[in-house]
């Protein structure tokens, strides 16, 4: 049985920072055709192969003109040859080989056979009505930096450049390991009292719409060795490791002690419950994100703190967006510590796990939120009504850090609070 007389607990915004100083990433690099850059991250420079347009170009529907023909006023266009004094020239297309000035169309009217012409208004001036070649883009320009993620308009610039394949950060790949003697793969017949492995699913989805490479693991029961075998062999081969659950106080919950045994623990405890068993190591200098095994922590706690990782290998923002919004709904405090036998009572029920702040912190209940236009235009939030796990969570977009603990006045309906937006990408 685990010792856990020596917490390390950590605020969320601590937890976070010593994750970031925790990654030395020796990120990978590989080349893969522009059309499917989109969502990548470039790790070069893209430059255009080509001038855009590669030739004078004309700027509107016209006919092109030799503007020598307009030096001394309006010609007598009644002789004029199409193809040698003039000819049709498009928008966007080069100018016909020779001609040097486009007048619109509209100043223009085309005889019935499309051979000859009448002008109404004479160019201002040689190249009028053109665009110069590489007034789109010159060649070796930057397209787009280092570090870029790659929109599709982003995709598409690249491509008119004649960019054909591009330079991007590799997907960091992240592995999950399971652990828990009671955990049932998906599809197999349900132990008694146990559960399907579902954070695996939930989790390897958001790494891949967060731009990495989920890589899961068998399910490791509840084994010292089996754990210490799993996460040493998880740090070499992937950028980042997830270990999930066991990572309390229970008889099988060996995590913490196995990640301290083959590396070093930043952390174990965080000011926030739901949540409050995330935990960060590094071994053999691969950060290992610990997420604790209750499916509704684990979801968001690899927001808090799984997300960050990953984006930073990707060097993009890490942080969750934060708006301020209206509280539209009476929330009430929760988690450890925020219980109504709080900090200082002589005597809790056996029931009741004593407070995890004891000392008199603050400690965050995260209250999922759904954040949304009111009628009045302004943004406003409302905790998700119903049973923690239910129906009504679907719709939820935003997580509050609630404040619980002496002297903190937890936030009425009408005041403005801050909410973490939650994040698809
Ligand atoms: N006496 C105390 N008990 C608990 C405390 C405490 O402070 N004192 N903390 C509670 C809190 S808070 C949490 S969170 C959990 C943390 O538990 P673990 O991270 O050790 O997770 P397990 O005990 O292994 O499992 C808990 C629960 O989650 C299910 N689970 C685990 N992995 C998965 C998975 N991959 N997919 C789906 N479900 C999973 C597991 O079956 C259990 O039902 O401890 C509290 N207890
Ligand atoms: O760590 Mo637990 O996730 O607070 O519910």
């Amino acid at each position: 049985m685990r010792d856990h007389s020596n917490h390390v607990q950590v605020t969320r915004e601590k937890a976070v920072e010593l994750l970031r100083d925790a990654c030395e990433f020796d990120r990978r690099k590989e080349t893969i055709p522009v059309q499917e850059a989109c969502g990548r991250v470039l790790a070069e420079d893209a430059k255009a192969q080509t001038d855009i347009p590669n030739c004078l170009e004309c700027c509107l529907d016209s006919v092109a003109v030799h503007y020598a023909d307009f030096e001394n006023g309006m010609p007598d266009t009644s002789e004029w040859v199409r193809g040698v004094d003039w000819e049709f020239a498009n928008t966007g297309v080069g100018m016909p080989e020779g001609f040097d000035t486009a007048i619109v169309i509209e100043h223009v009217t085309v005889s019935d056979d499309e051979r000859h012409i009448t002008i109404d208004a004479a160019p201002s001036a040689k190249f009028a009505g053109t665009n110069p070649q590489g007034s789109k883009m010159r060649q070796g320009e930057v397209l787009a930096f280092e570090n870029t993620l790659v929109t599709v308009d982003i995709m598409a610039r690249m491509a008119m450049g004649g960019v054909t394949d591009v330079s991007v950060i590799a997907r960091p790949t992240v592995a999950f390991i399971p652990t828990g003697n009671e955990l049932t793969r998906i599809g197999d017949e349900l132990k008694r009292g146990g559960h399907f492995e579902t954070n695996g699913l939930l989790i390897a989805e958001k790494i891949r719409q967060w731009g990495g490479e989920p890589v899961l693991w068998d399910i490791v029961p509840d084994d010292r060795e089996r754990i210490t075998a799993a996460i040493c062999e998880a740090c070499t081969k992937a950028d980042i490791v997830v270990v999930n659950a066991g990572s309390s106080k229970g008889s099988d919950d060996w995590n913490i002690e196995m990640l301290d045994e083959v590396g070093t623990v930043l952390y174990h405890q965080t000011n926030h419950g739901p949540g409050h068993h995330s935990s960060a190591a590094v071994v053999d200098g691969t950060p290992v994100v610990g997420i604790s095994g209750p499916p509704r922590g684990a979801g968001f706690t690899a927001d808090f703190y799984l997300r960050p990782v990953i984006k930073r290998y990707l060097r993009q923002p890490e942080n969750l967006p934060k708006v301020k919004a209206r509280l539209a709904s009476e929330i009430r405090p929760g988690g450890p510590g925020a219980h109504k036998h709080m900090a200082g009572a002589k005597q809790l029920p056996g029931e009741v796990r004593p407070s995890e702040n004891a000392d008199g912190s603050i400690f965050y209940g995260v209250k999922f939120m759904i954040v949304r236009q009111a009628e009045d235009g302004v943004l406003e939030a409302v905790g998700v009504p119903g049973k923690p796990g239910g129906l009504s969570e679907d719709a939820v977009n935003g997580y509050y850090m609630m404040p619980s603990g002496t002297g903190v006045n937890p936030p009425q309906v009408g005041d403005f609070i801050e909410v973490d937006l939650k994040p698809w990408a």
